[in-house]
């Protein structure tokens, strides 16, 4: 069977750190599936990101992004010239890129890289992240600047997405449609998407998978589908724990403001 994308007994140590940032990584990510990866500051989800991007080199172990080491230069050949690039990395790095704080305009930054070749895609996540292609880069608020990089980032299509907590900077409608607008585009073509966030709210039906690491371990799989039970019986946040023989958890309903704040700001919208 080929995956999107495939570990077997990674360990990667950082130079000059003797701790490994992860260790005896296994996972496998299947064609067109959503994976959430939940973990405390510092357990190794932007290295594990990173890995699969290819922008760090690991030596031991083995990582597959669609059938290639992510780091060989046969991958990053592909990744040129195809019009689907097989992975896209948005995390911090990506997000304090020089050419965001420049007086240019978003048109001019949008056809530089490529805007006319993927032109309805493009309209598409203008339309979904509320952009104005008047805007100059310069007088924008952050997080208008965040949609901008969203709407260059996302332009090309992926075979695997790595979002590295990109989101946090956007309102909530935003957020929404563009969560939205990433599992339909996982529906539709052959792609899947990492997602790593310390921001649960419009998650709960979103991914197919939840991995939970911690320092620089994967200490459980769920499966949405068939691990993940809410009961309205149980107490609200309770969570039950798995069992050696269950995998299974089952969470109480959450008290939650988001769908408050999306009802408030796409009637905002409708009133612009
Ligand atoms: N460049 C580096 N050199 C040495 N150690 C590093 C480096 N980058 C990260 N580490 C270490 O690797 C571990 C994992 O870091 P990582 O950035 O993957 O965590 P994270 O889960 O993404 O955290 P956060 O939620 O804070 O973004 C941490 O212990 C960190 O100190």
């Amino acid at each position: 069977m080929s995956f999107a994308a495939e570990i077997r007994d990674l360990t990667y140590k950082f130079p000059h750190n003797d701790e490994p940032a992860l260790k005896n990584i296994e996972l496998e990510l299947e064609w067109n599936t959503r994976t959430l990866i939940v973990g405390s500051n510092g357990a190794g989800k932007s290295t594990l990101l990173k890995l699969l991007s290819g922008k760090n080199l690991c030596l031991t172990g083995h990582i597959r992004v669609n059938g290639l080491d992510p780091f060989s230069p046969h991958s990053m050949q592909q990744n040129q010239v195809d019009e689907c690039q097989i992975t896209t990395y948005l995390g911090t790095e990506w997000c304090h890129m020089n050419i965001i704080n420049r007086d240019i305009g978003v048109q001019e930054l949008l056809d530089s890289i490529g805007f006319q070749s993927f032109r309805a895609r493009g309209e598409a996540l203008i339309d979904i992240l509320d952009v104005d292609v008047r805007w100059r880069m310069h007088r924008l608020s952050d997080g208008q600047k965040r949609r901008v990089q969203l709407t260059m980032g996302l332009l090309r299509p992926w075979r695997l997405l790595l979002l590295d907590e990109v989101t946090v900077d956007l309102d909530v409608l935003a957020r929404s449609r563009l969560l939205a607008f990433l599992r339909h585009e996982t529906t539709v073509r052959r792609c899947s998407i990492v997602y790593a966030t310390h921001i649960f709210d419009g998650l709960a039906d979103w991914p197919d998978k939840v991995v939970h690491i911690r320092q620089g371990r994967i200490v459980r799989q769920l499966s949405y589908a068939t691990d993940v039970k809410f009961d309205p019986a149980a107490p609200v946040q309770s969570v039950t724990t798995p069992t050696s023989s269950t995998n299974t958890v089952t969470l109480g309903y959450a008290k939650s403001l988001h769908p408050l704040a999306v009802n408030w700001l796409s009637n905002d919208e409708s009133q612009q």
